[in-house]
């Protein structure tokens, strides 16, 4: 679905990461998580062919579905939810045009993301939340075999990260779609994933979520003491430095 071989990023003489290689099998969910800056937008605009590598080389499957980073919408934008939705078929699905089957799967897209009743809403009157559930459906619509998110739980409260997240990854396991998804906060992702990309400090650590989330890896990757505990089935981390919160 998805191979980088030693890939590289610099912009400038400021490298962001290297030696990175990562194959994501279908099926398989693996978060990408690390520090403002460290280059997780990046990796996905390499990816999609929008940002072209240093070093190394990537490998991606047809059929990607994006969910970009948030961005807030213009008011007077003259597209209904529905509309948006609709985007993600244009250009894969050519036999559907207006038809039946096209409205329909909007319809369930919509459905799935928790977002019917907001199919005829102007997409920029809705709440930051409400549109980033319709851009997860427009991303999904198409029935994609790779799917990138960049921070699709920002600024969703509990129970809309619960719908996104529930639903990715029931279309992982159903559909056999593989998914990477950005990250800030590893805990509402953490009984689905697979496996972690953690970037820090140009340097980065790929594997199971018990084996990247230890005191002593995250340190490293940071360069200065950070201690990780978990609680209630949450993963507490402390001692990140300030400059790389939010
Ligand atoms: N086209 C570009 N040209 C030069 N520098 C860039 C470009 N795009 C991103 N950068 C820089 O590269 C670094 C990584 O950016 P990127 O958006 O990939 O980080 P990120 O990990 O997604 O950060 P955040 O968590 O804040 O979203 C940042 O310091 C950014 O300023």
């Amino acid at each position: 679905m998805l191979e980088l071989v030693d890939a590289g990023l610099a912009y400038g003489s400021r490298q962001l990461w290297s030696g990175l290689s990562l194959r994501v099998e279908p099926g398989e969910f693996v978060a990408v998580l690390g520090a403002n800056g460290s280059g997780k937008t990046s990796l996905v605009r390499a990816i999609l062919g929008l940002q072209r590598l240093t070093a190394g080389t990537v490998t991606v499957t047809d059929g990607i579905g994006y969910v970009p980073q948030q961005r807030r919408v213009n008011l007077l934008t003259p597209l209904r939810a529905r509309d948006v939705v609709g985007q993600g078929l244009d250009g894969h699905r050519w036999g559907l045009g207006r038809s039946a089957g096209r409205t329909a799967r909007i319809r369930a897209a919509l459905e799935a993301v928790d977002a019917a009743e907001l199919a005829d809403h102007p997409i920029g009157v809705l709440s930051g939340g409400e549109q980033q559930r319709v851009r997860v459906a427009q991303a999904l619509v198409a029935g994609p075999r790779l799917l990138l998110c960049d921070e699709p739980l920002l600024s969703l409260d509990l129970r809309s990260q619960r719908t996104v997240t529930a639903l990715v990854d029931r279309r992982r396991r159903e559909a056999g779609t593989a998914v990477l998804f950005v990250t800030h906060e590893i805990n509402p992702v953490l009984p689905y994933v697979d496996r972690v990309l953690y970037l820090a400090g140009g340097r980065f650590r790929i594997g199971t979520v018990p084996e990247v989330f230890t005191s002593a890896v995250l340190s490293q990757l940071y360069g200065v003491p950070v201690e990780v505990v978990t609680v209630n089935d949450r993963i507490l981390v402390a001692g990140i430095p300030q400059a790389h919160h939010e």
